[in-house]
């Protein structure tokens, strides 16, 4: 029988001999991620393999041969392709499925090969995918997972083009290490606008008289139109486009409501919107706008029970995605006049049938999804300073915004995009970056100091700061330190993308806990502790009570950087821990 393990205690104690430690968040605040390569970079690795191993209890470290790398070897470091397994004189091939602003390609182009083949059927973007490091979609490619088997690990970022990430499959991407990026601001007032236009051409029937004009006819009785002023606008999902659409509609001179369960009220408050209950918002609605993200919770949302909760001929406009209406309840309730009209940018099929009964309704308008498609949201040419608007840039188009963000990844920067690992905004980054790089090292390293033919079941990070829990996001070093727990002891690639998921595949369960402590101001951080429980995984039973009765713990502690000695201390059952060793 395996003995259970020794409980090696590893300190790093703060030592503030050094002025880096001394001023840490001043001298790491200026480390900028997204567009500049001197930052401090999170790798995305090369693919090796993807494991087909079941999941397990707990997660055996007898076999962990590799050794702890060093700063600059180390996977936060890398370049493109990851840790340096791959050169740096082999430039990425950047796969661009769908039209991209020049702008955005020309910076794609100073750092990679850039294919350009648009309208690829599912089988040639399959072909083409397992020779490129990068694929740049909009809304009309669908990642699925075949493409990321089909990729063969060598996929390493998709970048979406846009805001909705529907058409990605996250999970696979998730799956596979592959990081998602999108491109979540230039496009916002394109789709405001788009979305105003619908509703005012809507209520004027301009589409339908335009149409009747072409065919020859005068028909000034039929299209007498509804007036906006004064009605109710629900807009449902009060984002960045819903946000916009509401304070335009208020310009017009309507009562607007939102409905969004993760909006703050204060936000909505500073334009003079009111947040109410989902079923509210569409029953005082005369025009409801949808502006929500397609998911698994809003998918058909629109159906016929809600569409019967609606006042007779309300209005419905849609920029946001088809699938969150159902679009046979939405004709149905045209047709029995529920709904008076509909506008539509977007559909569950994209482009929709030829025959579709809801493109060909007269009352319905449509366009075909053309919300994010003007030259400024695209190509980032617009003169316009929007202030009040702190998200808008109105430098950056779609194209830039994506390109950076891709070669950025590329480079193994962290994404201040991105949607499938922690998302960070760059202010706390900036701030987290040095922490980020030791908390991996924390990880990498407690799990090489505990090998020995046991096993580790579940892992604890403390932190200690003056912070309160809610200034201080832990996601990123969370993940770092699990990334750096996991990698040394699985076959399979792990990057910050998918470590939480190997993790949890593996059994091994990761809680966090904050310990309040006086702190010099400025630092987020005061300490981090990576402390292992331990268990032979032979004996997981018998183990298991043991460590419950002896709380057979591991830790590997760390201050904020890497000035510290190492303490290596035993603690034996019963006994006070002592150090050992140090260095
Ligand atoms: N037609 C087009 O070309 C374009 C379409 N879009 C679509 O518009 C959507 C919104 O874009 P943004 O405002 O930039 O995104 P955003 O993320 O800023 O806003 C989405 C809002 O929806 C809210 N939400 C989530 N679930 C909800 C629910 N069940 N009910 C109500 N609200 C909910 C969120 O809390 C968030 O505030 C995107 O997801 C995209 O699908 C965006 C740009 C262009
Ligand atoms: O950004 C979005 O979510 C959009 O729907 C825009 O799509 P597009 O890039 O124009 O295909």
């Amino acid at each position: 029988m395996a003995t259970p393990a020794t409980k090696p205690v590893f300190t790093l104690p703060f030592i503030a001999n050094s002025s880096s430690s001394s001023q840490p968040s001043t001298r790491y605040s200026r480390l900028p991620f997204r567009r500049s390569t001197t930052s401090t970079p999170v790798s995305l690795k090369r693919f090796r393999s993807y494991p087909s191993t079941p999941s397990h209890p707990s997660l055996p470290i007898k076999n962990a041969t590799k050794t702890i790398e060093s700063a600059e070897t180390s996977s936060v470091l890398s370049s493109v392709g990851g840790t340096g397994t791959s050169s740096r004189k082999t430039k990425p091939t950047i796969l661009v499925s769908e039209k991209l602003g020049e702008a955005g390609l020309e910076l794609l182009r100073n750092f990679g090969d850039v294919d350009c083949s648009y309208d690829l059927s599912q089988e040639d973007l399959c072909k083409k995918i397992a020779s490129c490091d990068a694929l740049i979609v909009r809304s009309g490619t669908k990642v699925t997972r075949q493409v990321f088997e089909a990729a063969k690990g060598k996929l390493k970022v998709v970048g979406r083009a846009g805001v909705g990430i529907d058409n990605v499959d996250l999970q696979a991407a998730t799956e596979f290490g592959c990081l998602v990026v999108n491109a979540p601001t230039a496009n916002t007032v394109a789709a405001a606008e788009h979305g105003i236009a619908l509703l005012a051409s809507m209520a004027r029937n301009v589409a339908q008289a335009d149409a009747s004009m072409k065919a020859g006819q005068w028909q000034r009785n039929k299209y007498v139109g509804v007036s906006l002023v004064g009605k109710t606008l629900a807009v449902m999902g009060f984002g960045k486009v819903g946000s916009e659409v509401a304070r335009r509609a208020k310009g017009l001179g309507m009562q607007v409501i939102a409905h969004d369960p993760y909006a703050p009220a204060d936000r909505a408050r500073a334009i003079g919107v009111e947040l109410v209950p989902f079923d509210q918002a569409i029953s005082a609605a005369d025009f409801i706008s949808l502006h929500m993200p397609l998911t698994p919770a809003t998918e058909k949302v629109f159906s016929d029970d809600t569409f019967e909760k609606m006042k007779k001929g309300a209005r419905i406009v849609n920029v946001a995605r088809g699938g969150v209406i159902d679009e046979d309840a939405l004709l149905r309730a045209l047709d029995s006049g529920k709904v008076a009209q509909a506008a539509l940018d977007v559909f569950a099929e994209e482009p929709p049938p030829k025959d579709s009964k809801l493109v060909q309704h007269e009352r319905v308008t449509v366009t075909p999804h053309l919300g994010a498609s003007t030259k400024e949201a695209q190509l980032g040419i617009s003169s316009l300073m929007i202030e009040s608007m702190p998200y808008f840039n109105y430098q950056e188009g779609v194209a830039i915004e994506i390109a950076e963000a891709v070669v950025g990844a590329l480079k193994g920067e962290l994404a201040a995009t991105a949607v499938n690992a922690p998302m960070v905004p760059p202010e706390v980054l900036s701030e987290l970056a040095p922490y980020a790089v030791l908390a991996e090292k924390l990880g990498r390293l407690a799990v090489q100091l505990v090998a020995g033919g046991s096993g580790i079941t579940s892992t604890k990070v403390v932190y200690k700061s003056a912070r309160d829990p809610d200034d201080l996001d832990t996601r990123l070093l969370r993940a770092m330190v699990t990334k750096g727990i996991i990698e040394p002891i699985s076959d399979s690639f792990i990057n910050l993308v998918n470590a939480d998921f190997t993790a949890k595949k593996k059994g091994l369960r990761i809680s966090e806990e904050r310990v309040a402590v006086d702190a010099p101001p400025g630092l987020p951080v005061l300490s981090i502790q990576v402390r292992l429980s331990q268990c032979g995984f032979k004996i997981w039973k018998r183990c298991f009570r043991w460590r419950h009765k002896h709380r057979g713990w591991s830790e590997t502690r760390c201050p904020p950087f890497d000035t510290g000695r190492i303490v290596q201390r035993r603690r034996e059952p019963g006994r006070k821990s002592r150090p050992v060793q140090a260095g």
